[in-house]
């Protein structure tokens, strides 16, 4: 594995320099891989393996998605089939259903989890909170996950670009002795840029922080606060609305992500160099014991009970939606509706 120092701590990586795909292809020549769920996760990596030339087929229920699975050139019968099925098929079953359904159907893969097979995840949810999942792999089967940091929808259009997301892999059980190296060949398979090592526990803590942390949760409300002020005090929509997030996307993200926050700054006139440099660290420090909050509740596993209750009522779908139509519906996104209409590369 290659050693990386990441800011003075030396990490081991695998790259695919060193894992190449041919070796990918070699180590899984004889699986089958069986993706079960074709949600978010499961097109991006299903499509990944099968346009790197792994042998796949997609394990979903009738309906909608499953009719977007045909879209998207899985065949019924051949690459295609109902969740039993291609769970008998499958030599590596890849569990990507939500985290909250997993616990419904795990009694139906546990039975055609026999030994020698892998059982493949995307997340350490399931085996982490035991307690609250019931989810406990037979000890004759490989447990392992792959879990890309980033959205499946990025998953597959970064492959498609030719680029690829990191993600982060875990051998929770090693029953074949070969566990590890048929992870790391799942990791490539799925596209990933490059991996780096955790363990399952790690894994879905850090994940669930992220998420409700600065990724999804602390942006919005951040984003919310700031755009409430302005507003407050009298600016447009549109003015804080590009003073808080149009900018941040189109013209400042884009450079912290080529190179690093302080070229970004380097970047911006010495005017809002001063009054960032003065400003970031008040808002760390209101911040900090929000994510100290944050990160106890996912130790404790009441995140994991918050998420399994909401997610497993029989209409927690529509539910979501209410609260996404919610933020669709506000000022702010209704003012990014119309703001994100007038980028030029729109007409
Ligand atoms: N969404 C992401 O981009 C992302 C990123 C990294 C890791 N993960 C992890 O990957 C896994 C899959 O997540 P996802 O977001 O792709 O899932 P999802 O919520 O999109 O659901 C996947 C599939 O589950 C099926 N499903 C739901 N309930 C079912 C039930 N009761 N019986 C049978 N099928 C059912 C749906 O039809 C859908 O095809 C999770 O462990 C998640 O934490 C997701
Ligand atoms: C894409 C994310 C947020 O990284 C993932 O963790 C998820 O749960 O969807
Ligand atoms: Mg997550
Ligand atoms: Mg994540």
């Amino acid at each position: 594995m290659a050693q990386i120092n990441f800011g003075g701590t030396v990490e081991e990586v695998v790259t695919r320099e060193e894992f190449p795909l041919e070796k990918a292809r070699e180590v899984l020549a004889n699986e089958t891989i069986a993706v079960i769920g074709y949600g978010v996760q499961g097109p991006g990596q299903g499509l990944n393996m099968r346009d790197n030339g792994f042998n796949v087929i997609v394990g979903q229920r009738k309906g909608k998605t499953y009719d977007k699975a045909i879209a998207d050139g899985w065949v019924p019968g051949e690459t295609l089939f109902e969740i039993e099925e291609a769970l008998e098929k499958g030599t590596i079953i890849c569990f990507l259903l939500s985290d909250a359904a997993q616990i419904e159907l795990w009694p139906t893969v546990k039975k055609y989890l026999t030994a020698g097979k892998s059982l493949y995840f995307s997340h350490g949810f399931g085996v982490t909170y035991n307690d609250q999942t019931g989810i406990v792999p037979p000890a004759d089967v490989d447990v392992f996950l792959v879990a890309p940091k980033g959205s499946g929808t990025s998953l597959r259009r970064l492959f498609v670009e030719g680029k690829g997301l990191n993600s982060s892999f875990a051998v929770f059980q090693n029953a074949t002795g070969e566990a590890r190296t048929k992870c790391i060949a799942m990791g490539i398979g799925v596209g990933s840029g490059y991996l780096f090592e955790t363990d399952f526990y790690r894994e879905v803590t850090s994940d669930l922080t992220g998420e409700r942390g600065t990724l999804m949760g602390a942006i919005q409300g951040i984003f919310a606060a700031q755009y409430e002020v302005l507003r407050e005090n009298g600016h447009s929509p549109s003015e804080a609305f590009n003073e808080t997030v149009e900018e941040l996307t189109q013209s400042l993200m884009p450079l912290v992500a080529e190179n690093g926050m302080d070229w970004m700054y380097a970047n911006c006139s010495t005017t809002a160099q001063r009054g960032a440099l003065d400003w970031w660290k008040p808002f760390k420090e209101a911040t900090k014991p929000v994510f100290q909050q944050l990160y106890n509740s996912v130790k404790s596993g009441e995140q994991a009970n918050i998420s399994i209750t909401r997610n497993s009522q029989p209409d927690y779908r529509e539910k979501l939606e209410v609260e996404l139509a919610e933020l669709r519906d506000s000022e702010m996104w209704q003012a990014g509706a119309a703001v994100r209409s007038l980028r030029p590369e729109r007409n």
